[in-house]
Parts: C-alpha cells; sequence; structure tokens
C-alpha cells in the first residue's frame, strides 16, 4: 500500500472510494433522488442532537477525551445472532441498547471506579472484568476482539504516547485529519482498509468517528476544536446504508436484495459489502451538495448525524441493513 502519508495533508478516503462507486456491481446509485429526500425530511438536519444524552460522559477535560476513544475503540456491531437477545445494559433505571448501550454501559463504569481509561488497566485487561463492564441482557457480539482491541489501545498507548490518548490529539494540532491519522497509524484495530480489485480503499469509521465524537462531545471548541472538521467524510457503518436505501439513493442488486431479507451474513472485505459502503460514504457527498444547492452548507458529519439520526426512527427500520460481523463498524 503506498506510503499515505506522502504528502502530509493527504486523506485518501475520498479518492480511493471513487472507482469502488464507478466499477459497482451489486450496489447503483442514484443521486436523482437527493433532492426529493431533502423535500421531505431535509428540516430535521438541524435537529442532531447535541452531545447531552443521559449515556454520554462528560467532565470538559481530559477524561472526556480518554472516554470518547475508549468508546471509539469499541463502537461497532452491536446486532444479536439469529435467536439471540438483542444487548442492553441498564443504566440509573433505563434499559440502552446499540451506540447508547455502549455509552451507558463505559459511564456507568467510569461512575463505579473502575479505570477504564487507563491505558496500564487496559492493556492487562482480563476477559471476566471487560464481561463486568458490559453486563446485560444477552451479550455484546465479538466480546473477544472488543478485550484484544482494548489491550491493543493499551499496550500502544503506553509504548508510543506517554499512555495517554490526550498526547496524540495534541499532537495532531487542530487538525481532524491528523487526529484519524495517527490513530489509524497507531492502533491496528482502527485500520478500517480493505483491496477492491486490487485497489486499496480506506473508510477509516471508528478513527473518523473519534474526531467527530470528540467535536461532538465539546461542541467544536477546546478538545474538539478542529479547522477541518469538513474533510472528514461520512462513517460508513450498517444504519445509513439502510436509510439510504429508503430514500432510494442506493439501489441493491435484487440478488444482494434477497440474500440481505433472508438476513445472510455477508463476508467482510467482499466486493458486495465494500460496494455498500463506498455507496454510503459517496450518497452523503452527494446530499452534501443538494444541501448546499439549497443554501445550507453541512459537513459531511453533519448530514452523517442527520441520516443515522433518521435511522433510529421506525420508518426507516422497513429493510433489513446487512449484516457482516465486523470490528470496523
Ligand atoms: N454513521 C454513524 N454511525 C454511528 C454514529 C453513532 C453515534 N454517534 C453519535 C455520538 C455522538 C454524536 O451525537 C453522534 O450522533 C454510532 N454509529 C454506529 O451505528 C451503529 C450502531 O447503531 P445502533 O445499533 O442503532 O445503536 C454502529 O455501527 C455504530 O458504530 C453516527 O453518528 N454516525
Amino acid at each position: 500500500m503506498e506510503n499515505l502519508h506522502e504528502s502530509p495533508r493527504a486523506f485518501p478516503v475520498l479518492e480511493s472510494i471513487a472507482p469502488v462507486v464507478e466499477r459497482s456491481r451489486w450496489v447503483t446509485f442514484h443521486p436523482a433522488s437527493a433532492e426529493l429526500c431533502i423535500e421531505r425530511w431535509g428540516h430535521l438536519l438541524d435537529s442532531v442532537p447535541t452531545w447531552k444524552q443521559p449515556w454520554h460522559f462528560f467532565d470538559g477535560g481530559l477524561e472526556t477525551v480518554r472516554w470518547v476513544f475508549v468508546l471509539d475503540v469499541l463502537n461497532h456491531c452491536f446486532w444479536p445472532d439469529e435467536n439471540e437477545p438483542l444487548w442492553s445494559v441498564r443504566y440509573r433505571g433505563n434499559e440502552y441498547s446499540g451506540y447508547a448501550g455502549l455509552a451507558a454501559s463505559l459511564k456507568r463504569a467510569m461512575e463505579s471506579g473502575v479505570p477504564v481509561t487507563n491505558a496500564s488497566f487496559l492493556a492487562g485487561l482480563s476477559p471476566g472484568t471487560l464481561r463486568e463492564i458490559l453486563a446485560g441482557t444477552g451479550e455484546i457480539p465479538l466480546l473477544e476482539a472488543r478485550l484484544e482491541n482494548l489491550r491493543e489501545a493499551g499496550r500502544v498507548l503506553l509504548a508510543r504516547w506517554e499512555g495517554d490518548i490526550v498526547n496524540l490529539v495534541a499532537s495532531a494540532g487542530r487538525s481532524a485529519v491528523d487526529v484519524v491519522k495517527g490513530v489509524v497509524d497507531s492502533f491496528s484495530s482502527f485500520r478500517d482498509e480493505c483491496g477492491y480489485r486490487g485497489r486499496p480503499v480506506y473508510f477509516w469509521k471508528r478513527a473518523q468517528l473519534f474526531a467527530a465524537d470528540l467535536h461532538s462531545a465539546f461542541d467544536g471548541r477546546d478538545w474538539g476544536a478542529f479547522e477541518d472538521i469538513e474533510r472528514l467524510t461520512a462513517f460508513a457503518d450498517y444504519k445509513l446504508p439502510q436509510v439510504l436505501r429508503r430514500f432510494g439513493l442506493i439501489v441493491y442488486h435484487p440478488e444482494l436484495a434477497e440474500r440481505i431479507e433472508r438476513r445472510e451474513r455477508l463476508p467482510a472485505g467482499s466486493e458486495e459489502e465494500v460496494e455498500i459502503r463506498a455507496a454510503t460514504v459517496w450518497a452523503v457527498e452527494a446530499l452534501k451538495k443538494a444541501f448546499e444547492r439549497r443554501g445550507a452548507e453541512p459537513t459531511s458529519m453533519r448530514v452523517d448525524g442527520w441520516l443515522w439520526q433518521l435511522g433510529q426512527l421506525e420508518y426507516f427500520r422497513k429493510y433489513p441493513y446487512h449484516l457482516c460481523r465486523t470490528i470496523y463498524y
């Protein structure tokens, strides 16, 4: 893979995705319907909730930076196996599942004195302690991989960043892109990259989400004050394609649609999976341009947040999302 850091300003995500969208066989992209969905749903663009949710930790300082990092080491793949219960955690009298469940479990741990933000603790984390941190109904998928990713995070923080992710964020100056590249460079679990017809494709979803979450948590100030936040792309997860498909912006080949209807797993790195993720990132860029034509100027991150919130609505859950067991999203 060519050296990504040739030109220090290089951020290869979109240019690596363009050829996938052009050659895509399983997923077609229909930009024409961008206007329509903004007609119908665009008014919600500005209702993207802030960080002030019961499940988010926030102390206004360094512990928040560290907490957001641990959150995004684990921020992937919450759906259960067939006939398994949905993983959910109890926090302050409420049940939370999915992303909110993960955040709530880590906030619960902080409040009960478990040092989840401490690099040495993470490097020596035991399976039993992780089970306790994530304890709830059902079991979070990929528990072993999550344990390994947390241990790696602790080891690398100690080896390269004096035990503190704050040093990586500080070293990036006010560049979100440099935070993303620093994280991808340092931690293999964030290296969300694959090959497509012999060429590298970079999604870097959890690494980009880490910079975006810092920006959200600090409301664009202090540790979230990035000058280049608009260079981030959408975060290619499994919820956005579900919404974009309902919008008619991306359309699956009938054979692929049928396999997803049947809840068949897609292998990580398969052409189908890479094409779904590439179309997702690409569609967000098209929506951003459609918003600009109507006088709004959202970043890809804000369009992403708008779509992700729509994905929480019943209307968009109609079609199942594609299922891929992966640590990347
Ligand atoms: N594209 C995109 N993917 C996102 C998010 C978030 C949460 N971000 C919020 C946090 C602070 C800000 O307020 C953001 O709004 C989680 N995910 C992904 O979704 C999936 C979980 O879904 P479910 O099973 O339904 O909880 C899983 O892959 C998770 O990694 C986002 O914003 N964009």
